[in-house]
């Protein structure tokens, strides 16, 4: 360990970790799931780190934030109501506030500690929790989405940590097709869904589970975030069967009049259709299963 430094090791990368220099620790806690850990980092602002994983830092938040919730609302014609899975930090829900046709954002996060740690110490994520259709329930989005009548959502995004953890559930396969009877016909889900440098298995067997239960299109796509592991971070993007769903074509732009607040820094049209071009040894993968 360098003083001053920290650095991301974990299992699921392993023989590799990324190093933020350090000034400041500002809290650490352990909730009902997790070490919870916030530092002042010299040069990528704020930190929010969940078991020794980076999650969140105030200087490259606006790739991930933008693409999860950007890809799958700007691809189908009028989301309405829209369900966020995990996503505790509320950054997701300052993106899906942008869409003046959303009426409804329901946000399932299992731990209430990393909701309030993110309002004291990350009020720029946080701000998402203003918006007042949001609805925030503090618990399992599994146990969540068992409860929600069939056809509720025009869209889902499940916005997780890794597989090793409180989110393990999510990767699995009785999750979406909870998630597919959540959605009405024609709705999309999108999910975190790792890198394709570090974890084409788990990407290979997400494919898998995704085309045996979405009925309309399941496709790939990832953008880059430095300070996420391998610099990358990929999103399943699926859609239920009846209206056909093209996400390289984004149906729905956002409008300059949705940015008025704070105009996006990372997404826009191009972004959104290159995200889908993938290298040939992910496309070999993904496209076979
Ligand atoms: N190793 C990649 C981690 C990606 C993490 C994405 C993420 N980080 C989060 C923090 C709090 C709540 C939801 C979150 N979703």
């Amino acid at each position: 360990v360098i003083p001053g430094w920290f650095s991301e090791i974990s299992p699921m990368w392993p023989g590799e970790a990324h190093s933020l220099k350090v000034e400041k620790i500002l809290f650490q806690g352990k909730s009902e799931y997790q070490n919870i850990m916030i530092f002042q980092s010299a040069t990528y602002g704020k930190v929010l780190v969940l078991d020794g994983v980076i999650q969140v830092t105030e200087r490259d938040e606006c790739a991930y934030q933008e693409m999860i919730a950007h890809l799958p609302l700007c691809s189908i014609p009028n989301p309405k109501k829209v369900l966020v899975i995990g996503g505790g930090d509320g950054g997701v829900l300052r993106e899906v506030a942008r869409h003046s046709s959303v009426e409804q954002i329901d946000i399932c996060e299992i731990d209430g500690m990393v909701v309030e740690v993110s309002k004291q110490f990350f009020p720029d994520l946080a701000v998402g929790y203003e918006d007042p259709r949001v609805n925030l329930h503090v618990g399992d989005g599994v146990a969540f989405l068992k409860a929600v009548p069939e056809g509720t959502y025009d869209a889902v995004i499940v916005d997780s940590s890794d597989p090793i953890g409180p989110a393990q559930e999510l990767f699995e396969k009785p999750f979406f097709e909870s998630v597919a009877k959540a959605l009405r016909p024609g709705g999309v889900v999108c999910t975190q869904a790792e890198s394709i440098w570090l974890h084409m298995h788990i990407i290979e067997d997400i494919v898998s589970n995704c085309r045996q239960i979405f009925k309309g299109s399941v496709n790939y796509a990832w953008t880059t975030v430095p300070t996420y592991p391998s610099g990358v971070i990929g999103f399943m993007l699926c859609s239920t069967g009846g209206p056909a769903v093209d996400f390289r074509n984004p149906v729905n732009p956002i409008e300059d009049k949705d940015n008025e607040k704070a105009p996006l820094k990372f997404y826009n049209k191009e972004i959104h259709s290159a995200a889908f071009c993938l290298p040939s040894f992910a496309k070999k993968v993904i496209d076979s299963k």
